[in-house]
């Protein structure tokens, strides 16, 4: 069974078209990342998911239930962690989900709420009141409650956004916990370097439709370009500047359509007596494919 099924899912707004028509499934166990640039449609997504916003067209289900038809047992199955900071500014911490535990008609829940607190570094602002947190706090308790309920999917759109450094690190090896113990993780992200450590599988969106849907590896693997990195003892001769990528730390980056090239541009730099300090070779990172798949279309 899939985790998240994505079924020619179509979100109008008036005449625009915020989905049109994406089609993928999210496997149980994956950490997925769903990526694309501002408005590609990943919050619209997102929404449906959760029952927080309706389809114009298309069915989407979470661990077989329509979201539509059986939004109860859809609800159980998934917790979101919104872009937005939502919360109650009377409720403390704890109170907020005690809360949510409530909305999900979980009495004794006090152990586990114990253990998220733990894990997010809350416990020592169990008792303090919501909105005498900092922002970053507040991000916590927003992951802690998409987790009351124990939800075997989870998302988190934009999680990491404007977080310090500290806080990245403990919701990371957290949801990398969560993940071994079998929960399936979706996340959204600018930072492609967190979704090329983190994630398994990887679906580009831009402009309302599904541009790629790869492991990630095949998805790095795939380009067959890689970036050759010189250090040059004069300025790079004017027959390789359609070559160049960008300048920086003392040398430049050209793109290598295939190894081949290599031989190309040394013998450009020799006929022309430019001399090579250091040389590297690099595969392009998810950034690099990023860039070119949306370049692209
Ligand atoms: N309520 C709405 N009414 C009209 N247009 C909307 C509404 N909500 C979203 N949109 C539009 O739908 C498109 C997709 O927005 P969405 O928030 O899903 O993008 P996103 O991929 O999450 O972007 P970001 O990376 O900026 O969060 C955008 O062009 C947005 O302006």
């Amino acid at each position: 069974m899939s985790a998240i099924s994505f079924d020619r899912v179509v979100k109008r707004y008036g005449d625009f078209s915020a989905l049109s028509g994406v089609s993928f499934d999210v496997n149980e166990g994956d950490f997925f990342a769903l990526l694309g640039p501002n408005g590609a449609g990943k919050t619209t997504l997102i929404s449906i998911l959760g029952g927080l916003a309706r389809a114009t067209g298309g069915r989407v289900s979470v661990m077989g239930h329509d979201v539509a038809s059986d939004y109860r047992a859809a609800r159980r199955a998934v917790g979101i962690v919104p872009q937005e900071l939502v919360f109650d500014p009377f409720f403390s911490v704890r109170e907020s989900l005690v809360f949510q535990s409530g909305y999900f008609g979980l009495k004794k829940n006090d152990d586990w709420i114990d253990e998220i607190l733990e894990n997010l570094g809350l416990t020592a602002k169990a008792d303090a009141n919501m909105r005498a947190l900092s922002g970053g706090m507040k991000r916590r308790v927003m992951v802690a409650q998409a987790l009351v309920h124990r939800p075997p999917v989870i998302v988190l759109d934009e999680p990491t956004a404007g977080v310090d450094v500290e806080l990245r690190q403990t919701l990371w090896d957290f949801v990398q916990r969560l993940n071994d113990q079998g929960h399936t993780i979706v996340l959204t992200t600018h930072y492609l370097e967190e979704a090329e450590a983190l994630c398994n599988r990887i679906a580009m969106l831009k402009q309302g439709q599904l541009l790629a849907l790869e492991d990630k590896c095949t998805l790095l693997n795939r380009g067959r370009s890689r970036t050759l990195k010189l250090r040059l003892d004069q300025p790079l001769p004017a027959s390789l500047a359609p070559l160049l990528l960008r300048t920086g730390d003392g040398g430049v980056e050209l793109k290598l359509a295939d190894v081949g090239a290599l031989e190309t541009i040394l013998a450009a730099l020799k006929a022309e007596s430019v001399g090579v300090r250091d040389i590297e070779i690099a595969k392009p990172d998810l950034e690099d494919i990023f860039v070119e798949m949306m370049n692209r279309q």
